[in-house]
């Protein structure tokens, strides 16, 4: 089942010459899984999040969250947990106050699992949310994002300021939470390698759009390294995507394309003396969202 249905959804800031944030955004995400929500800076993570979660309303395009549009509904907020490094608390209410309050907004609130998490990372009782530090909060947040076990439940960069440590223990908390009381998670991070192993689902927005949208597996074999002498690439990559060039030497060059060759294809290109290596999740995510088709390299070689 889709929980997360957007079809063409646009998003400007501010008036009609104001920041586009998304462009056409269409993407359906899976009910009872992970999806990691990837993209670079400024590539429009929060507003995407943001207007699932229904804090924003889109300037365009159509939103539904459990069938409902999700902009101020109550059946969404009821059944949608959104944490990020913003998150506000009332001031008179300690660390403790909070967990045990946060049952009267989160139906499937689990006080014990919180109170052990709390424990477990050290965290002060009695210090209020503003006495604590950027990796503190962090901590904080995301013992709420996990314990309230929302239907949806949404990480907007999470791990802010934690240190490494706590991150592995964060990630790892919540996929045994997760296998054990299955919901849709959206997770969005700069670290696609550190929380590749979670996820079942990888989203990119680049620019504001829809990149590519694809269980990890099929991130994973996307696309395949090539080396070789530069005449041989140039005459595979003909009718191909480059993702990726680099030059090795005056004679030899490496290319990143996609990966649709039949198996008489990569016979007859290591044949050729090709070799062909694997590229990571990490690197397609790299090469679907460069601007420069040589990445850094190319910046460097020209100055
Ligand atoms: N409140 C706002 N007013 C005006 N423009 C905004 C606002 N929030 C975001 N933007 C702009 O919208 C675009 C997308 O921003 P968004 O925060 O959604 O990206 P992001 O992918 O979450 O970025 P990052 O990884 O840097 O946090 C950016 O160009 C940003 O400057």
């Amino acid at each position: 089942m889709t929980v997360v249905r957007c079809e063409n959804v646009s998003k400007v800031y501010g008036n009609k010459n104001g920041t586009q944030a998304l462009t056409g955004l269409s993407v359906n995400i899976k009910e009872n899984a992970i999806t990691g929500v990837i993209g670079r800076n400024g590539a429009g993570k929060t507003t995407f999040l943001k207007t699932v979660a229904g804090f924003l309303r889109p300037t365009q395009g159509t939103v539904k969250v459990f069938a409902e549009n999700p902009f101020h509904h109550i059946k969404v907020a009821e059944n949608t947990v959104f944490i990020d490094g913003t998150m506000m608390f009332p001031p008179t209410l300690t660390l403790k106050d909070i967990l045990q309050e946060a049952g009267r907004f989160y139906k499937n609130w689990d006080v014990q699992l919180a109170e052990k998490l709390f424990s477990y990372f050290a965290l002060p009782c009695d210090k209020y949310h503003h006495q604590l530090s950027k990796g503190m909060k962090s901590t904080f947040h995301m013992i709420i994002g996990i314990c309230a076990r929302s239907p949806l439940t949404i990480f907007d960069e999470p791990t802010e300021g934690m240190d490494s440590a706590v991150r592995k223990d964060f990630y790892r908390t919540l996929l045994k939470d997760y296998l054990a009381h299955p919901r849709t998670i959206l997770l969005s991070s700069h670290h696609l390698n550190e929380i590749e192993d979670l996820l079942e689902e990888i989203f990119i927005i680049h620019q504001g759009e829809n990149r590519l949208h694809l269980p990890v597996d099929e991130v994973k074999n996307y696309a395949i390294g090539l080396t070789g002498e530069k005449k041989v690439i140039e005459r595979i990559c003909k009718n191909r995507e480059v993702l990726y060039k680099r030059e090795i030497s005056h004679q030899y060059i490496y290319v990143v394309v996609k990966n649709d060759l039949s198996n008489g294809e990569r016979v007859q290109v290591e044949g050729d003396g090709v070799k062909i290596s694997a590229v990571s999740t990490e690197d397609v995510f790299i090469y679907l969202t460069q601007q420069k088709e040589g990445g850094i390299d190319d910046v460097l070689e020209r100055s």
